[in-house]
């Protein structure tokens, strides 16, 4: 695991985008699961502000971390904040995006979409194994839609579950923990004081933290995993023994 710390959302962007970008440069194309939720509506929009040209985005092929289950129109849907934010503003196929149906009954699109990672991603030893995963991570530790209520949706079976969020109801459609930790490299991405606290439980205090919040399950068998994170996610960390 690796830490990278920058100083504000904006270096944030700029750090994921460079790895992203090591990594594409070594592959014809790439897998990349996309999550939702702030902080990457905030790197779309640097993406389409500029990485619009200098980004071959024909070479990936985009998939969903988690959707909320309602249509792709309503303000919820992570599909709809992709769109706006990137798929609008850049050159990507049609044929490379695989969204996730949240207007469809959720545990039959569970099951469709996992038939859909199937047929599309390479699997390692029978798992589908995207290329990068994005995750967030949600002030009560959850990650893609798994919440630590429902901590045990992580150890599911399936390669996709729905789960419930806690205050709301709404259904969502996640990957499980298998999927998660199958893939080649995974980055969080964290941001703004209010992810601290939880910031500081998981990577200091690692066992507890698994046994309570699905973000620290989050150990790819691949061993890449990279946690970006601004200085204000990372404020309550002990130590910075991290390098930038
Ligand atoms: O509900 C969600 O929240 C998490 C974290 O989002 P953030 O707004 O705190 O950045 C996100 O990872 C997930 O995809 C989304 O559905």
């Amino acid at each position: 695991m690796k830490i990278k710390i920058a100083e504000d959302i904006a270096s944030l962007n700029k750090a994921f985008t460079e790895w992203m970008k090591t990594i594409l440069s070594q592959q014809e194309e790439i897998t990349l699961a996309l999550s939702g939720g702030s902080t990457p509506k905030s790197l779309f929009d640097y993406w389409a502000k500029h990485h619009a040209t200098d980004i071959d985005w024909e070479k990936i092929k985009f998939f969903w971390s988690d959707e909320r289950c309602v249509p792709p129109t309503d303000n919820e849907s992570n599909y709809k904040m992709a769109k706006e934010h990137l798929f609008d503003r850049i050159a990507i196929p049609e044929e490379h995006i695989f969204r996730i149906y949240g207007e469809n009954d959720p545990e039959k699109e569970a099951k469709r979409y996992a038939e859909v990672l199937k047929r599309e991603i390479k699997t390692v030893n029978g798992i589908p194994s995207f290329d990068i995963l994005m995750l967030g991570m949600g002030e009560d530790g959850h990650t893609a839609s798994i919440f630590p209520l429902q901590i045990h949706l992580w150890d599911s079976e399936e390669l996709c579950i729905v789960g419930t969020h806690p205050i709301t109801g709404q259904k969502r459609i996640s990957l499980s923990g298998k999927t998660i930790n199958a893939a080649q490299n995974v980055a969080i991405l964290v941001a703004g004081e209010a992810k601290a606290d939880k910031v500081k439980e998981i990577i200091e205090s690692k066992e507890t933290a698994q046994k309570r919040y699905p973000a620290a399950k989050v150990s790819p068998t691949s061993g890449n995993l990279v946690w970006f994170m601004d200085r204000e996610a990372a404020k309550k960390l002990a130590a910075e023994p991290y390098s930038f």
